[in-house]
């Protein structure tokens, strides 16, 4: 396991090496999720491009940090990240709030950025009074007394009839979040808006969704997609709000003919 020190807390992460020249595939995860969601998209990648996936501050393995955090407090350790590990030249893969980082990674150093990814995403995600009323619901009675109406959007009626033990696993991950860690990111997530920052991102950007996405709708990434100039759009069919989960081989399909398409970068990884 690799763990890193950044800002005073440890960070849990892990890198798989790819050929020299290749911008890293960076996967940055969602609320209630560690890095090992990404597992059945990365053996598919892996190879072909080096790759880096980490636990958010509050999440995984990671340490929590002080209180309160921001969209920009999970910018800072990214960024601080990539720099740890001497990366230069990136795309990032975001899935939900990993999808908000993306966005605020480019605001904050487009120089790192070859591509974005944003999937199952959006500009801004939720109302304040979502936000507020889960944060009350999980401080009275914890996350589990959430857990049911979260699978019910991570995944597709037929995944959770047809993959009792996958859906078991996953929302054991879901419940064992710390309860300030996965709080803590409800409020960043409350007070995050790119609405305005999405309308400059000036590299190649897909924006990617599942059909039955029961947390950012097709139309609601949709919208946003058509914020961010040149931006493609991808709905991955019979898939909720975690395709990389669901189905893992249409979202790599999806990655690989997107990177594909990108124009040779000048930077070098390390
Ligand atoms: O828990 C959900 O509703 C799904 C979700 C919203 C933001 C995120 O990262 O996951």
């Amino acid at each position: 396991m690799q763990f890193a020190r950044i800002h005073d807390i440890a960070l849990h992460y892990q890198t798989i090496g790819g050929p020299a020249g290749r911008p890293v595939l960076v996967f940055a995860n969602s609320l209630g999720t560690d890095f090992r969601i990404w597992r059945d998209v990365i053996v598919r990648l892996a190879g072909d491009f080096p790759i880096l996936t980490y636990d958010k501050r509050g999440h995984g393995l990671s340490d929590i940090g002080d209180a309160p955090e921001t969209i920009e407090t999970h910018v800072g350790d990214l960024v601080a990240l990539l720099d740890h590990l001497s990366i230069k030249d990136a795309v990032i893969c975001g899935l939900s709030v990993g999808g908000l980082i993306a966005q605020g990674l480019y605001q904050s150093r487009p120089d790192l950025v070859r591509a974005l990814i944003l999937c199952d995403t959006a500009h801004k995600i939720g109302t304040p009074e979502i936000w507020n009323s889960r944060i009350a619901a999980i401080e009275a009675d914890g996350i589990d007394s959430i857990a049911d109406a979260v699978m019910e959007r991570w995944f597709t009626p037929a995944f959770r009839s047809e993959q009792a033990l996958a859906l078991a696993g996953y929302q054991n991950m879901l419940v064992r979040q710390p309860v300030a860690g996965y709080t803590g990111l409800c409020a960043a997530i409350r007070d995050a808006d790119y609405t305005e920052a999405a309308k400059s991102i000036a590299v190649p950007t897909l924006c990617v969704v599942g059909d039955q996405d029961g947390s950012t709708s097709p139309e609601l990434v949709l919208s946003m997609a058509k914020l961010i100039p040149g931006a493609r759009y991808e709905i991955i069919k019979d898939a909720g709000h975690i395709p990389c989960v669901e189905q893992p081989e249409m979202l790599t399909e999806i990655l690989r003919a997107f990177i594909d398409t990108l124009p040779a970068g000048d930077n070098e990884h390390g």
